[in-house]
């Protein structure tokens, strides 16, 4: 294998390939315009001779051209990729030689696959495809990887990294030692995009194995602040909808994500992957789907914003309360109890019928152990349908009808949210449950609720889903999983970082969630590629219990500005952002504990810029710029620079402050700025203050 060995060659033979990809390019035009001539003379042809042909050939017609569509549909998404290679046609090669071969093959790895149309030679493999797995996981030596006939031993003679832009090629990597931590230096220290981008070039190995794990029915990826989770599993959606190609679209996997500018700020991955995005639903429209002629309910974030405004000990409780497994046993048993004790039957007359209580008591045991509504569905069908008339015949619709109706009536009450009140009755604990206003839930009933009418009326479960996501894991209860596991029975991908919840009352670590899902097998992602040095040690600082690892990458050590009144802080906020709008940074996060804080903030710095946004719960988009919002809001994204203010003692000073706070800082990839006036916050690392 002597292909291309000197970095003039393989600069040559960059050339080479994207003229290739330029001639591909240009057959695939041609192919479309004729497609498209072909498509627009047939429906002419049809047309003009609508009258003169018969059914079977307006149907042949129609076939025609339906194939000709569809056809030329595939040659402009073919063309889209080949567009999107031809600036950077790959990114990796190994050349790797089988055991028991003399000599081996040189693969060129890129974003997509190409090989030309006369002949079976691939030139460039995709970096979901089998042999491109050894990129990521080996370096020079023994290698193998599996392919549909079974595992490919042998050796990596040579690796190697190139960053090529525009069709030209920046640097070129041997990599034959050490495993791309040169790329991956060079990639972390640049700014922002204005969406998540795609890692395909510096995919770590031990993100590899979450993206190509194929067997886990339910895989948990607990990760640090910036280890990459939402990234990886974008990039696991993608291999996913690769490997499994004629069974899964695009249209099967659902992501439930924590907010909409969540979802635009993820939203160009998988494009970028060349493949469609996914469906997203939040976690409240999820209830509300199941709720919507039962109650209204109270935000997840106006709970959040409720607890950090003021300590209420009696919300607290009942948050708490409902935040674990045995809650949802408590549940389950209750549901049984009223599924065994609540139905009462009596003898029936109906028309000169007779049913006595004995055969409807017998029928409804015989029911089993379904959902409440759909057991006695079940009796009141059996029911009417052995009834017989005096005369022992079968009885009239109606009077089966009637018969139904009454079985169904001697159950106590179906009424959801009077069972549930029952509930806390029940349990001993009738305080815990506290109606916001009437007919309106706090929102640590909403999944309880859900939870209990799953189990008393059954589940209509989201079937057209095969694959789900669940991002922020963290600020979900062992409740919402119960009910998640019900509505979604398909493959599962769960991640989150238990440092990082905006409501330690009911957050659920990584044990909590595998006691709803025994079978999960799970992942723990340690190394934070997001933010320097600096700022992962002084966010270590803020949280002693995160066992987050930077990367090593250097950068400013974090600024905390102290002064003595509110006006001075604004100064220094104002001082911070022309900073940022001086330096080569593009996206600036100004991180506020509550959402009124950043809506008082806003106004007061509207004016330093004319492109400061304000992103709040009902926002849709991502911006590039300068961005005020809330720590809760900024979960999930990142910024060059972030700033944030009021980190006085008064501000943060609870558990739940203390975790806002790491979200706040952990979002800085570059720089961060911290400002206060009076007491500082004792969460505040010791460091220098100007
Ligand atoms: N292998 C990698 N190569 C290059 N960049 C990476 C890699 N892994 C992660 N990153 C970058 O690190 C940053 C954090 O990634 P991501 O947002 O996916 O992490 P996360 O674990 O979901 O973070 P958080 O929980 O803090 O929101 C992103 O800028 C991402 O592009």
């Amino acid at each position: 294998m002597t292909v291309n060995q000197t970095e003039a060659e393989e600069r040559t033979y960059l050339s080479t390939m994207v003229s290739r990809l330029q001639k591909a390019i240009e057959r695939l035009e041609n192919q479309i315009s004729t497609t498209r001539h072909e498509v627009i003379e047939a429906k002419k042809y049809v047309w003009d001779h609508v009258a003169g042909l018969d059914p079977a050939e307006r149907a042949a017609n129609r076939v025609d051209i339906s194939l000709a569509i569809d056809h030329g549909e595939k040659a402009v998404d073919k063309q889209r990729k080949l567009r999107k290679l031809v600036e950077a046609p790959y990114f990796g090669r190994v050349d790797f030689i089988p055991e028991g071969h003399a000599k081996g093959d040189a693969y060129y790895i890129g974003v997509h696959a190409f090989n030309e149309e006369d002949s079976q030679e691939n030139l460039i493999y995709d970096w979901r495809s089998p042999v491109a797995s050894m990129f990521y996981d080996y370096n020079a030596g023994r290698a193998d990887y599996s392919a549909p006939a079974g595992l490919v031993e042998g050796e990596i003679s040579l690796k190697r990294q190139f960053k090529i832009k525009g069709q030209i090629m920046e640097y070129m990597i041997e990599s034959s030692m050490n495993i791309n931590d040169e790329v991956l230096q060079k990639e972390l220290s640049q700014t922002s995009d204005e969406k998540m981008k795609n890692i395909v070039a510096t995919i770590q190995k031990e993100q590899n194995v979450i993206i190509r794990n194929e067997h886990s029915h339910e895989l948990i990826i607990q990760g640090v602040a910036g280890s990459g989770k939402t990234s990886v599993a974008l990039h696991r959606v993608a291999f996913l909808l690769y490997r499994f190609k004629g069974t899964l679209t695009s249209q099967n996997i659902l992501i439930i994500s924590p907010n909409k500018v969540f979802s635009d700020y993820i939203s160009n991955v998988l494009p970028e992957l060349g493949e469609e995005t996914i469906l997203q639903i939040g976690i409240e429209e999820l209830a509300e789907r199941q709720l919507k002629n039962v109650c209204k309910f109270q935000t997840f974030n106006e709970q959040v914003a409720e607890l950090a405004d003021s300590r209420n000990e009696a919300l607290i409780e009942r948050i708490r309360y409902k935040a674990s497994m045995d809650f949802v046993h408590e549940l389950e048993c209750f549901a049984a109890h009223i599924r065994d004790n609540d139905f009462i039957p009596a003898d029936l007359i109906i028309d000169n019928v007779r049913i006595a209580k004995a055969d409807i008591l017998s029928a409804y045991k015989a029911a089993g152990n379904m959902p409440i509504k759909q057991k006695l569905e079940k009796t009141a069908l059996v029911i009417s349908g052995t009834a017989r008339d005096e005369d022992g015949g079968r009885i009239k619709p109606a009077a089966a009808n009637k018969i139904k109706t009454a079985v169904k009536r001697m159950f106590r009450s179906l009424n959801l949210l009077a069972i549930y009140k029952d509930f806390y009755h029940f349990i001993g604990q009738p305080e815990l449950f506290k109606l916001k206003k009437a007919r309106m839930l706090e929102f640590s009933d909403v999944f309880p609720l859900v939870y209990l009418q799953i189990l008393v009326e059954g589940v209509n479960s989201f079937d057209a889903v095969k694959h789900l996501l669940v991002d922020e894991m963290q600020d979900y209860t062992p409740v919402q999983y119960a009910v998640i596991s019900r509505l979604f029975t398909c493959k599962k991908t769960i991640l989150g970082d238990s440092s990082q919840s905006v409501n330690p009352y009911s957050s659920s670590s990584i044990t909590e969630i595998q006691k709803v899902f025994p079978e999960a097998d799970t992942v723990e992602l340690l190394k934070s590629y997001r933010s320097t040095i600096e700022i992962i040690n002084f966010a270590r600082q803020i949280n002693p219990n995160s066992r987050i690892v930077p990367i090593e990458r250097h950068g400013l050590l974090p600024q905390i500005k102290k002064s003595e009144s509110w006006a001075g802080e604004l100064t220094d906020v104002k001082h911070a952002i022309m900073e940022f709008l001086n330096s080569d940074h593009r996206s600036l996060g100004i991180v506020c504990k509550t959402m009124a804080q950043a809506e008082q903030i806003y106004k007061e710095i509207a004016d330093t810029h004319q492109d400061i946004h304000l992103l709040h719960f009902s926002s849709d988009q991502f911006h590039e710029g300068i961005m005020v919002t809330s720590c809760h809001m900024a979960k999930g994204l990142e910024f060059d620079h972030v700033i944030v203010p009021l980190v006085d003692g008064s501000n943060y000073k609870t558990d739940m402050d203390r975790s806002l706070l790491y979200i706040a800082c952990t979002r800085a990839m570059h720089a961060l700025t911290l400002t206060f006036h009076g007491e500082k916050s004792p969460f505040i690392p010791n460091t220098s203050i100007d």
